[in-house]
């Protein structure tokens, strides 16, 4: 959901910067097996125009938007994120990359916090600020006690879209995936009881980077140095889960350069380069938050309770995290905390978390570590030596 403008600003609007056409049903590419729906969207920079045709998924609409905004934003000199952004009450900002179905949305909305977005920002010299009015939460199985926030803010003036519900009651069943797996609701960024409106931010403080690990062999969380953080941005590793994509049915390993390749115009090193240089100039510190699997892979282990991956914002937020005690993960070479409160020390670290045999274990998180270093290859003549150097380690 766009910002919409006020009555005030409709009278004066004036020429339009850009112009979106949004024929969704007219019958273009989409469902044509082996043809990708988003060659439905086109885009014109020259002429300040974006055409959509042959989808009813409106993601492909704001996602067009923010596809535009990848070009203009670093264009002028600012960064455009693919993450979400919530204010604590001290006035602390944190951001959340993460590709489709990692937790942008979910962990985002929280009662502590101002909710500044869940999706599409701009880091400017003066801040973060949120380029969309409103929220594109899936509604997949919602529950009111999982998710409190985005189950309230679904009412008169929120869109739900491919839900199934009763026509007698207009009760809505989440539980129903008939249509698709990727039910959605768009709703306002206000009726998120605590949302920041304006959404604007000061510069972030804390900067989680959200992965879904489908092998169950990354840590729930690490704390990254500069390079290591630059590195996992670059490498933008997830599962794509089942959802967002048409065709996928389960976890698939994938990696998706700034956790949002779909969305990038310029070089992947262009949007790092910017991020790093803010991140030094704001000092912000940047953690590997694992919401996938744990005590094995994907049809034996299953996905990381969300309690759990709040408890690990929380303890980020909290500054429990800073202070803790750290030590290193193998393979990755990355910092894991030895204790977490309201987690089991057991499942911060994957090791030890995992069912099946240590030889298992081991096979896993090496088969991950040599996808990150194939992937890692085709940018290593732009990474700096520093950040090719964090890479994960495999010892013959
Ligand atoms: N540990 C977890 N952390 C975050 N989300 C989880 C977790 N376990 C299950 N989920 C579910 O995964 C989905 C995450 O989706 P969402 O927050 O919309 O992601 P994004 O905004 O990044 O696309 C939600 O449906 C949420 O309920
Ligand atoms: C809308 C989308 O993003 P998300 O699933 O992160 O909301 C999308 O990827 O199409």
């Amino acid at each position: 959901m766009l910002i919409r403008p006020t009555k005030e600003e409709l009278e004066n609007f004036g020429e339009p910067d850009f112009t979106i056409v949004n024929a969704g049903q007219f019958p273009a590419n989409a469902n044509v097996e082996g043809v990708e729906t988003n060659t439905s969207v086109a885009i014109s920079f020259e002429r300040k125009q974006m055409v959509i045709l042959g989808t009813e998924y409106a993601g492909e609409m704001k996602k067009g938007v923010f596809t535009v905004m990848h070009y203009l934003m670093p264009k002028a000199g600012v960064l455009s994120l693919h993450s979400s952004c919530n204010e604590g009450p001290d006035g602390d900002v944190s951001l959340f990359f993460g590709l489709s179905g990692t937790g942008k949305t979910t962990l985002s909305a929280d009662p502590r916090r101002l909710l500044i977005g869940d999706d599409e920002h701009v880091w400017t010299n003066d801040g973060v600020f949120n380029i969309e009015g409103g929220c594109y939460a899936k509604c997949v199985d919602l529950s009111a006690e999982k998710e409190p926030e985005i189950f309230g803010a679904i009412r008169f003036g929120s869109v739900l879209e491919n839900v199934i519900y009763d026509k007698d009651t207009r009760v809505v069943d989440y539980s129903d995936k008939s249509v698709t797996e990727n039910t959605r609701c768009a709703y306002p960024i206000e009726y998120i009881p605590n949302a920041k409106v304006p959404c604007v931010g000061g510069h972030p403080k804390n900067i989680v980077l959200l992965t879904c690990d489908a092998f169950g062999v990354l840590p729930p969380v690490a704390k990254l140095t500069p390079a290591q953080a630059m590195y996992h941005f670059i490498s933008g590793y997830t599962a794509k889960i089942a959802g967002t994509e048409e065709g996928v049915t389960e976890p698939k390993a994938t990696f998706s350069a700034c956790f949002g390749q779909p969305f990038l115009v310029w070089h992947p090193v262009k949007y790092a380069q910017m991020l790093a240089d803010k991140m030094q100039k704001h000092d912000a510190h940047v953690w590997l938050v694992n919401t996938g699997w744990t005590g094995g892979p994907h049809g034996i282990g299953r996905r990381i309770p969300l309690k759990y991956s709040r408890a690990i914002i929380d303890a980020i937020h909290s500054g429990e995290l800073e202070t803790a005690e750290y030590r290193n993960y193998e393979t990755f070479n990355i910092q894991i905390p030895r204790s977490i409160a309201g987690v089991p020390a057991k499942v911060l670290d994957p090791a030890q978390a995992w069912e099946g045999s240590p030889e298992e274990f081991q096979d896993t998180i090496r088969k991950l570590a040599r996808l990150f270093l194939d992937n890692f290859g085709k940018y290593t003549d732009q990474a700096t030596p520093e950040i090719t150097g964090a890479s994960p380690k495999l010892q013959n």
